[in-house]
């Protein structure tokens, strides 16, 4: 039991998917893993524990924003000793080349959040990335699967409303879609030496207005799922 989890040890496997909705964890361990069992009802951020194709696999939902998966991420790692995380998230398309549906892993998240940059201070403006291995293992397996990604940076924005954001000069630097965790997530990595990278889907698009329902937003992004999923395994 950590201070938001009630699992006990052994309970959470090495490997975790981590989305935001704590309904999609409910939807991904009853669709996709094998004798899912739940380990977490604290606050709702439910989290399962199954098999995807015989390996033992965690599902466990974050909450929205940096301060609430750095709780999540943190007592996973230093309580639960998991090694790989992959956040599954949806996203809000910025860059003209992506589109609602669209797969989008995560190489890099640019942030305007006060926590990584409180941590080093000094004019230090620090770069979370995903494991390359992770990386590398997500973009394959999604060619296998005839799923085509997005590779790039994305924004892990602090607010979810943000009218005062320059997005166009972010799009001009290169980043593609924005959200609301994984500089975190990869910050957290970093600090204990184990595994994150971000596989997200693009939800609505900031530029062209395009959009999906709640309900799609929770069931239907199976493509980020099964690339997450896969690269797992590999
Ligand atoms: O769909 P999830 O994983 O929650 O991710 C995105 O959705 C939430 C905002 O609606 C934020 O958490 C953002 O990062
Ligand atoms: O953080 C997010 C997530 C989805 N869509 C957005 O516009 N922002």
């Amino acid at each position: 039991m950590s201070n938001h989890l009630e699992a006990k040890q052994g309970d959470i496997a090495d490997t975790v998917l981590m989305p935001g909705d704590p309904l999609r964890a409910k939807y991904i361990a009853e669709t996709y893993l094998d004798n899912p069992v739940c380990y977490n009802k604290v606050r709702n951020a439910f989290g399962y524990t199954g098999t995807y194709k015989g390996h033992r696999i965690s599902v466990q939902g974050t909450g929205m924003g940096i301060p609430s998966i750095s709780i999540y991420a943190h007592e996973l790692v230093t309580e639960y000793g998991a090694k790989k995380l992959f956040r599954v998230g949806t996203s809000g398309g910025m860059s003209p080349d992506v589109h609602v549906r669209d797969v989008v892993l995560a190489q890099a998240a640019t942030t305007d959040s006060s926590i990584i940059h409180n941590i080093f201070g000094g004019g230090i403006y620090y770069a979370p990335i995903s494991d390359f291995g992770l990386l590398d293992n997500a973009y394959h397996a999604a060619k296998e699967l005839n799923i085509p990604v997005k590779v790039g940076n994305v924004l892990a924005e602090d607010r979810f409303y943000n009218d005062e954001m320059d997005r166009k000069k972010l799009v001009d630097y290169g980043v593609i879609a924005t959200e609301m965790e994984s500089a975190a997530l990869f910050l957290i990595a970093a600090k204990y030496h184990v595994k994150a990278m971000s596989v997200l889907t693009i939800s609505n698009h900031l530029i062209t207005g395009e959009s999906t329902t709640p309900e799609e937003r929770e069931k239907s992004f199976d493509d980020m799922i099964k690339v997450a999923l896969e690269a797992a395994i590999r």
